[in-house]
Parts: C-alpha cells; sequence; structure tokens
C-alpha cells in the first residue's frame, strides 16, 4: 500500500489495481452488508468506496448516471413508471427526473448507510431524493420485484455493484425474470453489466439469459468511466415482448429543458450521438454478445 493513495484491489480484476490519491478520509463505516467509506480524493472530487471497491467519483459519475438513465429512457416514448434497482446513492434518480412524462420512480437499495453517507457527502448526487416522484424503499430488491404486480413498469434500471457482495443475485437468472415479469409489454430494462476487458465470460452468462427472457430485443451498450476497473463499463439494455424498441436510435431524445433544471444543472455527458456510439462493439466483444 502506498501511504496517501487508495488502490482498489479485488480477485473481480487480478493483477490490477487502479489508485487514487487521498486527501483526507472522510467517512469510514460498517454497514449491515458491506464496509462504506469516502473520501476526498487529489483530482477527482469525492468517492464513495464499498467493501474496497469504487462506487463513484464526483469527477466522472456522470457518464454512468446519464448513460444507465437515458439510454433506456430515451430509447421509448413516453416512460412513466420506472423502478430502480440499487442506485443508493440517489445519481439514477436525479437523471431519470430529468424526463418530465415520468410521473412515479420507485427506488429498492437495501443498504440505507449508502443513502445516508451519499446525502450527506454528495448532495449533487444525492439530490435525486428531492424530486416529489420517488419513492425509497430500503430492502432487498429481489423481494421487492417479487411483490410487484405483473407489467407494472415502463423502465426497470439495475444500478448495481460487482456480483461479489450484496448485489450477486442480481446478475442471477431469476432476478431477471422477475424484472421481465414487472415491466410491461414493450417494457425496457438496462443493467449495470460489466467491463468487456475484464468480465467477457459474465457478460456471456448474461446475454445468454436474458435472450432466453427477453423476447423483444438484447442489447449491450458500453462507455468510458475512468475510474471503474480497465476504464470502462457496460449495460444490458433488454425489452420485453410487445411494442418493437430499437435501443440504438433514441425515439425519445432527451430535451433541452427537461434537463436545464436548476438543481440538476445540464447533462454532462450523455447525448443522442454517444447513445447510439454506445452500441458498437470491438469484434472481440461482438463475437460473444451479438446473436451468430
Ligand atoms: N451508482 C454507483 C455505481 C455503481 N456501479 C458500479 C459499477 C462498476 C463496479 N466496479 C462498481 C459499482
Amino acid at each position: 500500500v502506498i501511504p496517501g493513495w487508495f488502490s482498489e484491489i479485488s480477485p473481480m480484476w487480478p493483477g490490477e489495481a487502479h489508485s487514487l490519491k487521498v486527501e483526507k478520509i472522510l467517512f469510514q463505516g460498517n454497514s449491515e452488508y458491506q464496509k462504506v467509506m469516502v473520501f476526498q480524493s487529489s483530482t477527482y472530487g469525492k468517492v464513495l468506496v464499498l467493501d474496497g471497491v469504487i462506487q463513484l467519483t464526483e469527477r466522472d459519475e456522470c457518464a454512468y448516471q446519464e448513460m444507465i438513465v437515458h439510454l433506456p429512457l430515451c430509447s421509448i416514448s413516453n416512460p412513466k413508471k420506472v423502478l430502480v434497482i440499487g442506485g443508493g446513492d440517489g445519481g439514477v434518480l436525479r437523471e431519470v427526473s430529468r424526463h418530465s412524462s415520468v410521473e412515479q420512480i420507485d427506488i429498492c437499495e437495501i443498504d440505507k448507510m449508502v443513502v445516508d453517507v451519499s446525502k450527506q457527502f454528495f448532495p449533487d448526487v444525492a439530490v435525486g431524493y428531492e424530486d416529489p416522484r420517488v419513492t425509497l424503499h430500503i430492502g432487498d430488491g429481489v423481494a421487492f420485484l417479487k411483490a410487484v404486480p405483473e407489467g407494472t413498469y415502463d423502465a426497470v434500471i439495475v444500478d448495481s455493484s460487482d456480483p461479489i457482495g450484496p448485489a450477486q443475485e442480481l446478475f442471477e437468472k431469476p432476478f431477471f425474470e422477475s424484472v421481465a415479469r414487472a415491466l410491461r409489454p414493450g417494457g425496457v430494462v438496462c443493467t449495470q453489466a460489466e467491463s468487456i476487458w475484464l468480465h467477457m465470460h459474465i457478460i456471456e452468462d448474461i446475454v445468454k439469459n436474458c435472450r432466453q427472457i427477453f423476447k423483444g430485443s438484447v442489447n449491450y451498450a458500453w462507455t468510458t468511466v475512468p475510474t471503474y476497473p480497465s476504464g470502462v463499463i457496460g449495460f444490458m439494455l433488454c425489452s420485453t415482448e410487445g411494442p418493437s424498441v430499437d435501443f440504438k436510435h433514441p425515439v425519445n431524445p432527451i430535451d433541452a429543458n427537461d434537463s436545464q433544471s436548476k438543481s440538476k444543472g445540464p447533462l454532462k455527458f450523455y447525448n443522442s450521438e454517444i447513445h447510439t456510439a454506445a452500441f458498437c462493439l470491438p469484434s472481440f466483444a461482438k463475437k460473444v454478445i451479438e446473436p451468430k
């Protein structure tokens, strides 16, 4: 360990570790589920770490939060009911609330400490909780979805951590089946889907499960997030049987004034061109992900 530096060492990305220079540790605690830490970095603003894994930094969180929300919501016209699984920091809520057609935003986060810590240290991320359309449920997303009436949601966003830890079940087939049941015909889901540089085997398994479960379209998109392992993160975008969804061409582009509300500031990363580009994959990934 280099004094004054945080290194993200994990068996999920063996032999490599991204490091950030630490100015000051601002919070350390143990929740019921994981170790929670916040530190002030030298060049990426404040950083949220769960069980030694970087979840977000103030400098680059916009890339992940904007893409995981606007890739699905800009792919369907008039999203009204949205469910967020995970996402306790509130960043996904901030982005969903830019869509004026949305009437109801439910969020199910298992770890209350993540919510409280985000409100205390990341107010520009946790601002999402201030939207009156938001209802916060503290609990297990797997159980929450089982209780959801069939066909309730237009969109589900699964903003999870990695498969090692509390989010493990969110990468397994039964969970994807419960998401499909909770979606209306032609409804969409977008999940955090790891890195094509590090996790092709996990992605292959997820794609196989999604193709069996989601009878609409199944696509993989990716983007750059400097402080995530290998500097990229991907998303599974799936739609249920019903009105067809073309994820690659946004039918519901985010409107300038929708996103210009004072509390949230302008979009820093997402736009319609980068939406379409996100689905372009390198050949080694196309081979595994795209249908034979
Ligand atoms: N809302 C915070 C983002 C959570 N997703 C991250 C994806 C990459 C992982 N290595 C860590 C969590």
